[in-house]
């Protein structure tokens, strides 16, 4: 008996990345049983399986090849490949596509009342963190000798307990390390959530899923960042108005009943729509100005 190959894809069970992760594939039109609390969830309408795991075991899943695809935040990725080239394990992966959620970045931060100067204040000093592969190539490339302290959670208290001197952690808001008297001092790493897979090429029919399923990712990231814009325009003033849109889609132009002075626009907007934007385009006469979200796009 040949069972058909389903493609394994690796997520985040729980945490910062979770929402969002499971919110994209549904978009994509995965039919995912949510109140399911198996780990490894089957897509009931296509050959995809969902192996749902701590984030900081996806990079390792991934490049051992037990899952075909991750879904991770590019500091846990780089950390993990950093770790397994150092202990001599495969380290290998392809990224596929940046998603556009799980923006943060990884920072040096002291307490508030320290003089920073510079990055040479920070030498010999000791640090807690998740991310001692990341924090040590940094202090390398800028010769700076610093001493880590391993902590998996709550790092913004180690400085006021005085097991380190500063803290080098994820920041987003930057209210977790405000709440706990400490100042941003550098960045050393940028990151967001990102597709990989492994290295070894997907047999031809897990190619054939991903094939179908790539273009629908890039099309839910597509569709949420553009806008549909309906507007009446004063026929005379259509040039100045394009030039106010969004993006470079052109717009459609059509007639209005009954109205030889105006006329409907309508465009897809790529990139943000400001309120300045719908001020300037209120001051060129144009009214009835609806901004629409879309849910799909393609092509
Ligand atoms: N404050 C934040 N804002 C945005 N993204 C964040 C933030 N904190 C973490 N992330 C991103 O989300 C990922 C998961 O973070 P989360 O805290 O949920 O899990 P974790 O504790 O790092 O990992 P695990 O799932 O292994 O327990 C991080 O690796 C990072 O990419
Ligand atoms: O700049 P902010 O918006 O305040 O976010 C930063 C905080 O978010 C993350 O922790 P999380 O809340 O995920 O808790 P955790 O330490 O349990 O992972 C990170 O480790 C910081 O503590
Ligand atoms: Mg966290």
């Amino acid at each position: 008996m040949t069972t058909e190959a389903r493609l394994r894809i690796a997520i985040q069970k729980s945490g910062r990345l979770s929402d969002d992760t499971m919110a994209l594939l549904k978009r994509c039109g995965l039919k995912l049983n949510v109140a399911d609390r198996r780990l490894l969830a089957h897509v009931a309408n296509m050959p995809i399986d969902i192996m749902r795991v701590r984030s900081s075991d996806i990079p390792g899943l991934v490049m051992d090849g037990v899952c075909d695809l991750g879904i991770v935040g590019d500091n846990t990725l780089e950390e993990s490949a950093l770790e397994r080239q150092l202990m001599g394990n495969n380290y290998q992966y392809e990224k596929n596509t940046g998603l556009n959620f799980g923006s943060c970045r990884l920072s040096l931060a002291m307490p508030d009342e320290f003089n920073y100067t510079g990055i040479e204040s920070l030498q010999g000093l000791r640090f807690a963190t998740t991310y001692p592969q990341l924090l040590s190539r940094w202090a390398k490339a800028n010769n700076l000798d610093m001493e880590f302290c391993l902590l998996k959670g709550s790092v913004e208290v180690a400085p006021r307990v005085g097991i380190a001197d500063g803290i080098c952690d994820l920041v987003s808001t930057g209210a977790t390390l405000e709440a706990n008297g400490l100042k941003e001092v550098e960045t050393i790493f940028t990151s967001r959530a990102s597709l990989i897979q492994k290295t070894d090429a997907l047999c031809e029919s897990k190619q054939s899923i991903l094939d179908t399923l790539l273009p629908r990712i890039q099309g839910v990231m597509k569709a949420k960042e553009s806008k549909y814009i309906m507007l009446h325009a004063p026929k005379d003033k259509i040039e100045q108005v394009s030039a106010l849109m969004p993006g470079k889609e052109t717009p459609t132009i059509l007639p209005l009943a009954g109205r030889d002075d105006l006329v409907a626009v309508h465009v897809v907007a790529t990139e943000t729509f400001f309120w300045e934007t719908m001020e300037a385009l209120n001051a060129l006469g144009c009214n009835s100005i609806l901004v629409m979200p879309i849910e799909k796009m393609m092509g």
